[in-house]
């Protein structure tokens, strides 16, 4: 038998026979104690990466499972035959110093060729990478940023890897999609890389690795995003396969040469082509690294990277715990919830060697602002004067073994990075005045400043680098806005979906908003997934992954998807709703125009959503007018808001039956469960005067057939804009040869050119000269 961890459970045949099972001895061990391994899945599009290794299955092969009936209830047991026991347990040995396989493993290094040689090889950043050179970063990274085409840094990581490389704490505010995760990422994975480089393979694989770096993000999906972001980092690890010239690289060390630590990666003399050889001597123009290549040999990572967020497994998160991680990327609510039952990973904390706050300004928002608040508090500097004593206590051992922990934040060490697109300048201001006094504060942060305040900066001065641009939004936006009756959005956003095909990610403010508009985008055959908290984590990453994958679709969101997500060629950032505040309304609009792409936003605002839109622009200095408005084809509008106004129809009339049905059901399984029969008065199936007739019904299911009928057939009929004729394409007031010829015609809605959002953006209005009285709307938005 096979036991599948998570929710499957697969069978396969018995590996413990019966007749075996009576010769040998068997030991009941727990569930933990199996040596699970990792069962290898199909990769769909890309989920298996998005996951970190924390979904997927596990199996184990010759236990036997039993249920036991004690006093405590029925019990399942694990036995396992103690010759098979003993086997098992000299192979766990044996992987338990290793990460679990899969996506979050994230590199081997060939057993056969000289490690150090291996993970060592130069990288010759001085012509592949001219503009990283200076940076002197770790030869497996600059692989890596070789690989993924990422020739020079952004502003952002420009400014930031030298600063942090001195040691010194970071404060970085840079627009969204400019390359923020690297810029705290790079110098955290340099540090570790050149530290664990300077380690032998056995000596490494000996001790359970501590926990060197701690990162908090606000959501899921962002924390595995970044987890991933980083594991990328690591899987090109053996130069040998790549089609790369790799000279010796005399000087890689320049990142650390300010450093206090003064770790610098060791120049051992590696010289060209000292790897396997394959692909030496290729033009480096045509040098594409390929990564997924490199992850071919085994034995344990240099640097590990796992995420530990809601919604997964948290026995297999604990377990890759206890197997020890370098880098811990996690959302507040699932680590508070480990850290309350794990005092080890708590002392770890208390030790760490860098803290990074993803997107803090969010986290207060999401829910778990006082677990935020605890984990923190486990990172202060004890001093004896002032030392905190955590919600759950350590108890004296652990403190005397955090005394022999190489590399203690109690020794100061510990740095701390905070990143996001919009820190507020005071709030920058204050974090850098702010000296560590803000901890003997006992009482629970409130605030997004009294929990910034909290934050144990070692560093006397911390950096601030803002590079937000004025306004907060990216150069290669265009923003747009429609004003309409909110009762008309339906017709407005189906609208610009058909208009303008591509990638959209829709907010709305509310889940309730979303349930009701994603049964009319199915009617209305568009490729629509949703993405709120209330589904399961599985469903989440599911519906991301098919909106990553499906070029013309549509993802309705809440602001769940607001932060950090990194989703690439999203064309259209669509507020269906206007967001609450303005931090929202540019990160929202983060989510396209990434990286230097152009992407278009759209705000729908609805005659009771002006004040709110006033005021968030009003806090980014901007103005209503500011905005322009999206030009519509009135007529086309017209069109479609008669398939909007039947697909309605077909909802409320299947939502109306799914209601009785689910009333019915509910009552009969009700009654049947206590063995009672049903009274005439209450069977549903009966006629009666309140309850639908079963003639009702009939004839609302003959209503419900017949308006899907009638919208097949809209949806079947071809949009034809105004002055069109499809007959004489020469002809009509609006003649559509050229666009034919030129094959720029609407594919959906004949007459119309294809054009991109942003070339259908009527001029903005001149900005309004304001009395002084009306600039001060209070806001409590970006600049507050
Ligand atoms: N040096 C670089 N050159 C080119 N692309 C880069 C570089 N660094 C990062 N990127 C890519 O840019 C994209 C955005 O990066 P990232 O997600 O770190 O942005 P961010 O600033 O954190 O955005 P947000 O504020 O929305 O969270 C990613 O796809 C990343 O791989």
């Amino acid at each position: 038998m096979a036991l599948m961890a998570g929710k499957t459970v697969k069978r396969k045949a018995n590996v413990l026979s019966s007749s075996s099972r009576k010769k040998a001895k068997t030991q009941q061990l727990s569930a933990n104690d199996l040596p699970w391994k990792t069962v290898s899945t199909r990769q769909e599009a890309g989920i298996d990466s998005e996951m970190n290794g924390i979904m997927e299955l596990e199996e184990v092969d010759g236990v036997e499972v039993v249920y036991e009936q004690t006093d405590n209830g029925r019990v399942v047991r694990f036995n396992v035959a103690e010759d098979r026991h003993e086997a098992l347990t000299e192979s766990r040995e044996s992987i338990s110093d290793q990460p679990e396989a899969g996506p979050s493993s994230p590199h081997n290094i060939s057993d056969d060729v000289d490690e150090l040689v291996a993970e060592e090889q130069p990288f010759d950043s001085k012509s592949l990478l001219p503009e990283w050179h200076e940076f002197g970063l770790h030869p497996q990274l600059l692989r890596t940023l070789y690989s993924q085409s990422f020739s020079s840094p952004t502003p952002i990581q420009s400014i930031a890897l030298p600063i942090a490389a001195k040691g010194k704490d970071v404060i970085g505010v840079a627009q969204t999609g400019s390359g923020k995760t690297l810029a705290y990422g790079l110098p955290i994975l340099h540090h570790l890389l050149t530290q664990a480089s300077s380690q032998t393979k056995s000596a490494r694989s000996k001790q359970k690795r501590p926990l060197r770096a701690l990162i908090l993000a606000p959501t899921r999906e962002l924390a595995l995003q970044v987890s991933s972001h980083l594991n990328a980092c690591l899987n090109v690890a053996d130069v040998s396969v790549f089609d790369v010239k790799v000279e010796a690289d005399e000087d890689t060390s320049t990142l650390l040469a300010d450093k206090p630590e003064g770790q610098q990666p060791g120049k051992r003399g590696i010289g060209k082509g000292k790897g396997k050889g394959k692909g030496k001597g290729k033009d480096k123009g045509n040098a594409q690294l390929n990564a997924t290549q490199a992850t071919k040999s085994k034995g344990p990572p240099l640097v590990s990277v796992a995420a530990i967020v809601g919604g997964m497994s948290a026995q297999k998160q604990r377990r890759i715990l206890d197997r020890g991680v370098d880098i811990l990327v996690a959302t507040p609510g699932r680590l508070w919830d480990i850290l309350q039952e794990d005092d080890s990973l708590a002392t770890d904390i208390k030790n760490l060697r860098y803290l990074v706050l993803d997107e803090a300004d969010r986290m207060i928002e999401t829910g778990h602002f006082a677990e935020l608040d605890n984990i923190l508090r486990l990172t202060l500097k004890e001093a004896p004067e002032d030392e905190i004593e955590p919600e759950f206590g350590l108890d004296k051992s652990e403190e005397a073994e955090e005394d022999q922990a190489p590399e203690t934040a109690s020794g100061g060490e510990m740095q701390t990075f905070v990143f996001s697109a919009t820190l507020s300048k005071d709030l920058q201001r204050n974090l850098k005045r702010h000296a560590p006094k803000g901890r003997k504060n006992k009482k629970i942060a409130s605030t997004l400043d009294d929990l910034l305040m909290r934050l144990d900066f070692r560093d006397p001065d911390p950096e601030v680098i803002d590079l937000s641009p004025a306004g907060g939004l990216v150069s290669t936006l265009k923003e747009s806005r429609v004003d309409c009756l909110a009762t008309d959005k339906d017709g407005y956003l189906y609208y610009f979906l058909l208009r303008y095909p591509g990638r959209s990610l829709v907010f709305l403010s509310s889940i309730d908003g979303i349930r009701r508009l994603m049964p009319l985008m199915e009617l209305l055959e568009l490729n629509a997934f949703p993405l709120h908290s209330q589904l399961e984590q599985r469903q989440r990453l599911k519906n991301l992954d098919r909106f990553k994958s499906t070029p013309n679709s549509i993802l309705l969101a809440t602001d769940i998807a607001a932060r950090g997500l990194d989703i690439s060629a999203v064309d259209h950032v669509v507020h269906y709703q206007v967001p609450r505040s303005a931090d929202a309304y540019v990160h929202r609009n983060g989510r396209t125009a990434r990286a230097m792409r152009s992407g278009f936003s759209l705000l729908m605002c609805a005659p009771d959503e002006r004040r709110l839109v006033r005021g968030l622009l009003g806090s980014l200095g901007r103005q209503e007018e500011e905005i322009p408005e999206m030009s519509i084809e009135l007529h086309m509008l017209d069109k479609l808001k008669a398939r909007i106004q039947v697909a309605r129809q077909i909802d409320s009339t299947q939502h109306k039956i799914k209601k009785e049905n689910h009333e019915k059901n509910w009552l009969r399984e009700a009654a049947e469960a206590m063995e009672l029969e049903l009274d005439s008065d209450l069977d549903l199936s009966q006629d009666d005067g309140d309850k639908p007739s079963k003639y009702q019904k009939k004839k609302r299911s003959a209503k419900s057939a017949a308006l899907k009928a009638e919208l097949k057939q809209l949806l079947a009929q071809p949009l034809i804009a105004r002055g069109v004729s499809t007959r004489y394409i020469t002809s009509g007031s609006r003649p559509i040869v050229d666009d034919v010829i030129a094959g720029d015609y609407h594919e959906t809605m004949i007459g119309l050119t294809k054009t991109e959002a942003g070339d259908d953006v009527l001029p903005a209005k001149p900005r309004k000269v304001k009395k002084k009285e009306e600039e001060f709307e209070e806001w409590n938005g970006f600049s507050s």
